[in-house]
């Protein structure tokens, strides 16, 4: 059982002997080179060849220095006693008698070399032979050890060895042709004696090689440098270029926009005089197109949204991918166990800064981010740094109603959860069908469970459900500020696009404020968000919430970014816009994003001022609607076709399109001549009076003036009712009329329609005959439909001119109240009498009348059975039996039944859509 120690016979342990550590130890042995350089070394084959040369060398040395000093014998000693005199010569330039000593002392070297190992140099060489030393140094080391290595070498090896210098030697030898020159005085390790080609083999071959790198590096700057010199030159000479002048390579368009862009910079000293500034913006604008394969509507956009020197970066910054970005769920972890288990299988990553405590960035992983056993237990959200700023901005606190309006996938809708902290009430809605999928299955892993999932149109949000402490809508855009990850928004999106998703937006932001109660004690807050950076879609869109709701800007509390705009081109945005913040990918290194933040100070819809606001806000966006819609295979010639023939600007707020306009003046020069006829009327009537008759007035007798004036109203009339119809029922121009800016159809709705329709009704109240009975249009069933939609709004404007929203609906009150008193719900009589009742007084009362009469015109529209002026009572219940369409039985209903306006104004919207 164990070991026995030892004793001896005094009962003393024996001691075994010194201890492992205490045994002594042997000499060190050193390297040889560190040896006495008495003991002999073995030489290898090179260094024994290049000591035969070397002594070759020498002794012809020895004799020319013999031969020397015959012919100097006489002038030595005086050269002596000189040196002597001027202090011994310096150490530089070695006296004669010192070079002889030395070529004696490396003479006697090189014959000890052939014998022994070489003893390095003497005191008396050290000075002059210095830096070769070194290598010399390095070279017998290397032997040394390369003697220690392969002291096996056999001579078949060295013959190799032999070959192989002789190789790259002569590689050295052709190089050393073409830049003799250049290694003169460049080579640090040059002999002083000149014998370059001694020097060189006295190099080892990495030497030698490095040599040959240095002077092909040389080599090479001088090449770069003509070449800049050469560029230099040509963008001095920068001319502009012809018309049929094309460029062949990329490397030449790239070539091309600097030239443009450094003469943009400076343009009128580098300008060709012959061309102005746009003339090269425009060039530059075609050759950016080329090079990062954008349209050139959306090059447009970008150009005139950055500085010259900023859109270079912005386009550089659009073609490289965003870092990966992940979200922690604070609801299932923290970010620092969340990193560590990332860490664990191999994921490089970092905090993505100060500004976030949940944001992590990945450098690397080995893994996909979306497949490890973290994200599938719901850890984390892959999801963009910028996607993370609204709902920072947003502030969700705990317990409270918030609303994202526009939620799928769900990445900021369960931000907002995390930082509620599961609970209150989270409401995630989004029109899109699959696309709320995606919502359920991350509140699914990430273990949302404070949520209510809704799809449906965010824009009839407030009509189901308000009241919330704060929204957010994360607007669906364009996606200009996210090109590195799509890059089909490059060449996929227009004029149209970006219309279509201006009016989206703007009509979700008022449903998102309108969801908000402005009491709330801890809230009140709308953010407003797109991963777009046009102005259009974003200080547009919140330009036109702070006229039509009351809200305003408030701080977003993201302490970077950059402002929003204030002043756009010759655009000018409420001041406080500034508050808003933009973020680019060139400047922030995450995708391009607008931050807004809204504080609704009121629950009051402030009552607008323009009377029909309401419906033309649905006229304008009737364009576009949904996201959905965009996503409908949009006909793109067609498009490109309808927007060249009517020449329309995208917010045509400056100009109207062409075609318009030259109705318009057509319009004009026939009402102008109209007038001029009205006022020799005038005259006719003034000479009538005071007795002065004309010959045009003596042949139509006294009634001349009169009847001139009823021929002038009924020209008046046509003119304005053709037009009317040509403008609004052509498909054509029914498609022009949706692509007009909406400001210009504002104006066209406020001031031209009115007059039209006006005149259209009061035509017909004038001439009952079955003739004119023909002038309404009957195109096609679309025309038609237009036509009854703007006639519906027109009569509206004519008859009950420029009244507000409330006085409308205070109108309506009045009328129902009528209704109500007059005809008891459910009497079937009473009905009927009412239907005639407001049949009969079309011509002569308000406009809700001239409404059901347009009701009654669309039957007959699409029925082409009855006709619209005279509609008897019985004519309308049959064809109200034989209709199929449940919607146009409800709308003959509503002819008997008091109507809300309102539900009206609904009806007809969901007419309009439906076509
Ligand atoms: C930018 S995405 C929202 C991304 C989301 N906030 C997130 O962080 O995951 C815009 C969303 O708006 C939705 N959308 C488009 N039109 C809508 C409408 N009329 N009502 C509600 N949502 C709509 C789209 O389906 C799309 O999912």
């Amino acid at each position: 059982m164990g070991r026995k120690a030892k004793f001896n016979k005094e009962g003393e342990m024996v001691k075994k002997g010194p201890g492992k550590k205490a045994k002594k130890q042997k000499d060190p042995s050193f390297p040889k080179t560190l040896q006495d350089n008495d003991i002999p070394k073995n030489l290898s084959h090179r260094q024994k060849l290049r000591a035969r040369k070397r002594l070759q060398k020498a002794e012809a040395l020895k004799e020319k220095r013999k031969l020397n000093s015959k012919n100097n014998n006489s002038q030595k000693p005086k050269l002596n006693k000189a040196k002597e005199i001027t202090n011994e010569a310096s150490d530089s330039e070695p006296s004669e008698e010192f070079e002889i000593d030395s070529e004696e002392d490396f003479s006697n070297c090189e014959e000890d070399v052939e014998m022994k190992p070489s003893k390095g140099f003497t005191d008396d060489n050290k000075a002059w032979l210095q830096p070769k030393r070194k290598i010399k140094k390095a070279e017998s080391d290397e032997e040394v050890s390369s003697e220690e290595d392969s002291s096996e070498e056999d001579t078949s090896d060295e013959i190799n060895d032999d070959k192989s210098e002789e190789e790259t030697s002569e590689k050295l030898e052709s190089l050393n042709d073409l830049s003799e020159e250049e290694s003169e005085g460049q080579d640090e390790f040059s002999d002083s004696d000149g014998s370059k080609d001694d020097d060189e083999e006295d190099l080892l071959p990495i030497e030698k090689q490095s040599k040959i790198l240095r002077r092909e590096q040389k080599v090479e700057r001088e090449l770069a440098e003509k070449e800049m010199e050469l560029n230099v030159a040509s963008q001095e000479a920068f001319k502009f270029p012809t018309k049929d002048q094309d460029v062949t390579s990329l490397q030449e368009v790239q070539q091309r926009i600097r030239e443009i862009i450094a003469v943009l910079t400076d343009f009128n000293k580098l300008r060709d005089v012959k061309h102005s500034r746009s003339d090269y913006l425009d060039i530059l604008k075609s050759d950016l197109c080329t090079y990062y394969s954008y349209n050139e509507f959306l090059m447009n956009r970008f150009m005139q949204l950055f500085p010259l020197s900023e859109l270079l970066e912005f386009l550089e910054a659009s073609e490289v991918q965003r870092p990966l970005t992940i979200r922690t769920n604070s609801l299932k972890t923290r970010r620092r166990d969340l990193a560590q288990a990332l860490i664990n299988r191999g994921v490089n990553l970092d905090p993505i800064g100060k500004w976030s405590k949940v944001g992590l960035v990945v450098y690397s992983a080995q893994v996909p981010m979306g497949a490890t056993p973290e994200y599938l237990a719901g850890h984390y959200m892959i999801q963009g740094a910028s996607s993370m700023l609204p709902v920072m901005a947003l502030a969700p606190q705990e317990n409270e109603r918030i609303l994202d309006l526009a939620s799928a996938p769900g990445g900021k809708a369960s931000h907002i959860a995390g930082i509620m902290k599961n609970t209150g009430v989270l409401f995630a809605n989004d029109v899109n069908k699959d696309r709320i999928k995606a919502v359920v299955g991350n509140f699914h892993r990430l273990g949302v469970v404070n949520s209510v999932i809704t799809c449906m149109d965010g824009r009839k949000y407030p009509e189901y459900m308000k009241g919330f402490d704060r929204a957010l809508l994360d607007a669906p855009c364009t996606g200009t500020g996210v090109v590195a990850k799509d890059q089909s928004v490059k060449t996929s999106k227009d004029d149209l696009d970006i219309q279509r998703c201006y009016n989206l937006q703007r009509q979700l932001l008022l449903a998102a404020i309108d969801c908000v109660n402005a009491k709330s004690s801890t809230g009140g807050h709308i953010v407003y968000s797109t991963c777009s950076v046009l102005p259009e879609e974003n200080e547009w869109v919140i330009d036109y919430a702070l006229k039509k709701r009351n809200v305003k800007l408030v701080e977003t509390g993201l302490d970077f970014g950059t402002e929003g705009f204030v002043n756009y081109r010759h655009y000018r945005f409420h001041p406080t816009m500034k508050l808003t913040r933009r973020f680019y990918p060139h400047t922030h290194n995450m995708d391009g994003f607008f931050v807004a933040k809204l504080k609704k100070f009121s629950n009051v819809i402030p009552a607008t001022t323009d009377v029909g606001t309401e419906e033309e806000e649905e006229e304008e966006t009737s364009v576009g609607t949904t996201e959905e819609d965009s996503e409908e295979p949009i006909k793109k010639k067609k498009k490109q076709e309808l927007v060249e023939k009517n020449g329309v600007e995208t917010y045509a707020k400056k100009a109207k399109p062409e075609k318009f306009n030259q109705k318009n003046l057509k319009v004009k020069e026939k009402q102008q001549t109209l007038n001029d006829k009205g006022r020799t009327i005038k005259k006719m009537k003034k000479n009538s009076q005071n007795g002065q008759i004309s010959g045009k007035q003596q042949k139509l007798g006294p009634l001349a003036p009169a009847i001139e004036e009823e021929k002038l109203k009924n020209k008046k009339n046509i003119i304005q009712k053709s037009t009317f119809n040509k403008e609004f029922s052509s498909p054509e121009n029914l498609a022009a009329r949706k692509i007009v800016s909406n400001d210009a159809l504002h104006k066209k709705n406020k001031k031209t329609k009115p007059s039209a329709a006006e005149n259209l009704v009061m035509k017909d109240k004038l001439s009952m005959t079955k003739k004119k009975k023909n002038a309404f249009p009957k195109n096609s069933v679309n025309a038609n439909v237009s036509n009854d939609g703007v006639l519906k709004r027109k009569n509206k404007n004519a008859l009950s001119p420029r009244k507000s929203e409330t006085e409308k609906v205070s109108d309506d009150k009045v009328l129902r109240k009528k209704k109500k008193t007059s005809s008891p719900q459910g009497s079937s009589t009473s009905n009927e009498k009412k239907k005639k009742k407001l049949l009969n007084s079309t011509d002569s009362t308000g406009s809700d009348i001239v409404l059901n009469k347009t009701s009654i015109s669309k039957i007959r529209v699409d029925s082409k059975k009855v006709e619209w002026d005279d509609v008897p009572m019985e004519a309308v219940k049959k064809l109200g039996d034989k209709l199929k369409k449940k919607h146009m039985r409800k709308k003959l209903g509503n002819l008997g039944k008091p109507m809300k306006v309102e539900k009206k104004g609904k009806l007809n919207k969901q007419k309009g859509k439906s076509r």
